[in-house]
């Protein structure tokens, strides 16, 4: 078979003990480029994996089938069927076949949060950044003894799931401090993964610069844009003068000082970025908030089944309808106050599909209002009645609803203190 189409991943692989280092398989890394195409020698895209022609092209012919969904531009298909009454709002969501008909996901039970893979090795989990990276160890939170596949974007993770060349990928969507990682919000809408659980991590910064460099003499100091905001007061305080810039990852930071020998510039990554590429520790702790906290999605191909058991969360994404008036938010949050379910977190974002609604009848003019995509996550499992009902409900005043997952809350106790997460 050959592949319908080309996709390229860039992505390095290492091994990953939960939270532990491991310099020396992390130091040995390779960035391949992974060609979905045509190749007549065996495909090798793992130190030490091999992937034989032939299951490189039963990879791609299950890729092929998903395309579709993958580069559906609002992955709409499946949900804007609930609006004809052909779908009933299932507990677990609903994907679209290449015919264009419906068919149930095969669910994943609980047990498979931390299975053995089907492929018989480690489970492999994709994240961004290079090894060092906060989501290096949240990959280990998530899935211990995982092998952790670097990624050099998010998107580029979403993929490596979905063409099978991850088992799961785990991915930074909201931190105490700086917020929501909107990239995510979008990439969760556009891809066809199902959220299977989540991690928080606390985040725990340091100033890295090259052994025998001084803080006075930093000019520059880099880092993800996250990190940047989260220790925002500490460089002004540590390095006003220093200009600051935007890197792909904390990690990703301290590795490019170390490969050019900067002596002019710092980063803000983790003491196992310190570790990792040599560096010595400027300033330890260096976040604003001694309780600064990611929260990491866990996503797979397919959905877990939601249980009633333990804590979970359910996470959302709707577009109001248009003539159900300005009061549609409200009557969605209602849907559930009136049953006692807890929203924990609310974002909304640009409709990729409809990003602007004019108003008014012309005799003042005509406003052009934003459209938005609702996220939500709510405090009840999709396995109760009450949060069916309550998504029943929700489905009346919306154009557009799917389930992201309902998954178990992370409800491990960690301490504010230094690294032995991060
Ligand atoms: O750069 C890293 O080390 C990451 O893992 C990314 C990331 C993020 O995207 O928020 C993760 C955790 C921290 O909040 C800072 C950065």
């Amino acid at each position: 078979m050959q592949a319908a189409t080309s996709c390229d991943l860039k992505f390095r692989s290492t091994n990953l003990t939960a939270n532990t280092a491991r310099p020396t398989n992390a130091m040995s890394k390779r960035v391949l480029n992974v060609k979905c195409g045509y190749r007549s020698e065996p495909f090798s895209f793992r130190n030490g994996v091999s992937v034989s022609r032939a299951d490189w092209q039963s990879s791609c012919a299950i890729l092929s089938s998903k395309v579709a969904s993958v580069e559906d531009p609002g992955g709409f298909a499946a949900v804007d069927a609930h609006k004809n009454g052909s779908v009933d709002l299932s507990l677990v969501p609903v994907e679209t076949t290449t015919n264009g008909k419906l068919s149930q996901a095969q669910p994943l039970t609980i047990t498979d949060l931390s299975p053995a893979p089907l492929h018989g090795s480690n489970l492999r989990v994709a994240y961004q950044g290079v090894p060092g990276a906060y989501s290096e160890a949240a990959a280990g939170k998530a899935y211990p003894n995982c092998e952790a596949i670097p990624c050099d974007q998010f998107d580029v993770a979403f993929q490596a799931v979905e063409l099978w060349i991850a088992d799961r990928a785990v991915l930074p969507v909201e931190n105490s401090l700086g917020g929501s990682i909107h990239r995510n919000y979008d990439l969760l809408l556009r891809h066809r993964l199902h959220i299977v659980g989540e991690v928080q991590i606390p985040v725990h910064h340091c100033l890295l610069a090259l052994p025998g460099v001084r803080t006075d003499c930093v000019s520059r100091v880099i880092s993800h844009p996250q990190a940047l905001a989260q220790t925002e007061r500490s460089l002004d305080r540590l390095t006003p003068r220093a200009a600051r810039e935007a890197f792909h990852d904390t990690a990703a930071a301290a590795e490019y000082i170390s490969a050019n020998g900067l002596h002019d510039t710092a980063a803000v990554a983790s003491a196992r970025a310190a570790e990792l590429y040599s560096l010595q520790i400027l300033a330890d702790g260096i976040q604003d908030d001694t309780g600064n906290v990611t929260r990491f999605l866990m996503l797979a191909r397919e959905p877990i089944i939601p249980r009633t058991d333990r804590p979970f969360k359910t996470s959302i994404v709707f577009a109001a309808q248009e003539h159900k008036g300005t009061s549609v938010l409200f009557k969605v949050l209602s849907a559930f106050a009136f049953r006692n379910i807890s929203l924990t977190k609310i974002e909304s974002r640009p409709h990729h599909n409809r990003p602007l609604r004019v108003v008014g009848d012309g005799s003042f003019g005509t406003a052009k209002n934003f459209e938005y995509m609702f996220y939500v996550d709510f405090e009840a499992s999709m396995a109760e009645t009450r949060a069916q009902n309550a998504l029943s409900e929700v489905q009346e005043y919306t154009s557009f609803l799917r389930v992201l997952g309902s998954y178990p809350m992370d409800v491990t106790p960690w301490s504010m203190s230094p690294t032995e997460d991060a």
